[in-house]
């Protein structure tokens, strides 16, 4: 299959409540969404697909830039797609995956994966997993009242629940995991602490929960390197995510690692997940997909791949109810932006002689 054409367009949505990205807040998500033409033949049929490149960086609420996250910034994902478009024109699709394992930038080596894999047609067959995980965190100005109700209105089919902790007072965040667990007795729970501890706050904080309760805690402490102390001391088992996003990371056993928090477009091609994703299991690690805050296309994508790489696991993907629309996917909410109503940034297509100029080549080569 040969791309036909390519358009680039940017989208910016602001978000109803708050978001988390580690310790910082945000208050609307800004990506790209890359569109692609594809046909066997010229005159052939066309498959079009889009996919969100949507690197998590930028400037949270108080103005500081979030850290921790993705390295590169919109603008030069922008720039390096921008470039790219004219080359990728005319090119066989697994063109794609050739700059996918080039890029420097992980957020343009998942999209650009992404597109081969839904222009081969690889994410169709498949149904997406619907089951998510319901993220339980602190917005600063709700209460207590509002997690109450979230709780209180899980449904019985849900069996995890996800909880930010490091984030206020230890006490505090001690009641708000006992409240929980008085309404619904039977919920398992995933701590994310972001490296919000010191190793002697998360031994504190982690020896009053009763561990039979706790799949795992992201991220305990501050120094990762103080996580297996951690575990040796308390015996919660912990997961990474935070310490894959960094460039070196290769994965290492190491006692009380039970799982890796995947966000897909922090780490880079689906090839490269799929390694890792072997990898870690073949060692008994679980490996959750998760959001980077994505829209409802990106997360809708993360659905499918997530019900590929990892069957057996329900991913970590319940960030969309803070989006106020739903973005060329529909999530079911009121307001919905279509491709057309977004700016496009960049645009590239073959003309007709360029296409009749590449049947004939492509007639040849039969
Ligand atoms: O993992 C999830 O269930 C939801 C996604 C999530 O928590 C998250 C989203 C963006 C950035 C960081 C994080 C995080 O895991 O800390
Ligand atoms: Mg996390």
């Amino acid at each position: 299959m040969i791309l036909t054409s390519l358009n680039l367009y940017q989208y910016r949505l602001p978000l109803d409540v708050l978001l988390p990205v580690g310790k910082q807040r945000i208050d609307h998500r800004a990506g790209l969404v890359l569109q692609a033409c594809a046909s066997a033949n010229v005159g052939d049929e066309y498959k079009q697909v889009e996919v969100e490149i949507a690197p998590l960086s930028g400037i949270d609420v108080d103005e500081q830039v979030f850290v921790g996250f993705s390295r590169e910034t919109l603008a030069q994902v922008q720039t390096a797609l921008t470039e790219l478009l004219p080359q990728l024109g005319g090119q066989h699709i697994d063109t794609l995956l050739d700059y996918a394992e080039q890029s420097p930038y992980p957020s343009l080596a998942f999209g650009l994966s992404l597109l081969h894999a839904k222009l081969m047609g690889k994410l169709d067959a498949i149904r997406p997993q619907t089951a998510t995980v319901p993220l339980i965190y602190h917005p600063s100005d709700a209460g207590k009242d509002l997690h109450d109700n979230k709780i209180a209105a899980l449904g019985m089919h849900v069996h995890s629940v996800k909880v930010k902790v490091a984030q206020t007072s230890i006490e505090d965040e001690l009641s708000l995991i006992y409240g929980i667990l008085r309404t619904r007795p039977d919920l398992k729970l995933r701590l994310d602490a972001n490296r919000g501890f010191t190793l002697e706050q998360a031994i504190e904080f982690a020896a009053c929960l009763p561990l039979d309760t706790i799949e795992y805690i992201e991220e305990p402490c501050q120094n990762p390197q103080d996580n297996l102390e951690f575990y040796q001391a308390i015996g919660m088992p912990y997961a990474l995510d935070e310490s894959l996003n960094d460039p070196d990371y290769q994965f290492a056993m190491q006692n009380g690692l039970t799982a890796l928090v995947i966000k897909p477009m922090l780490l880079g091609s689906i090839e490269k997940l799929a390694n890792l994703i072997d990898t870690a299991q073949s060692y008994g690690v679980r490996c959750i997909i998760s959001s980077s805050l994505e829209s409802s296309l990106g997360i809708s994508d993360l659905a499918h791949l997530a019900a590929i790489l990892t069957p057996d696991e329900i991913p970590g993907l319940d960030t969309l109810s803070a989006f106020n629309q739903d973005l060329i996917v529909s999530s079911g909410k009121k307001h919905f932006l279509s491709l057309a109503q977004l700016e496009p940034v960049a645009q590239h297509a073959i003309d007709s002689t360029q296409q009749s100029d590449l049947g004939a080549a492509k007639r040849e080569e039969n």
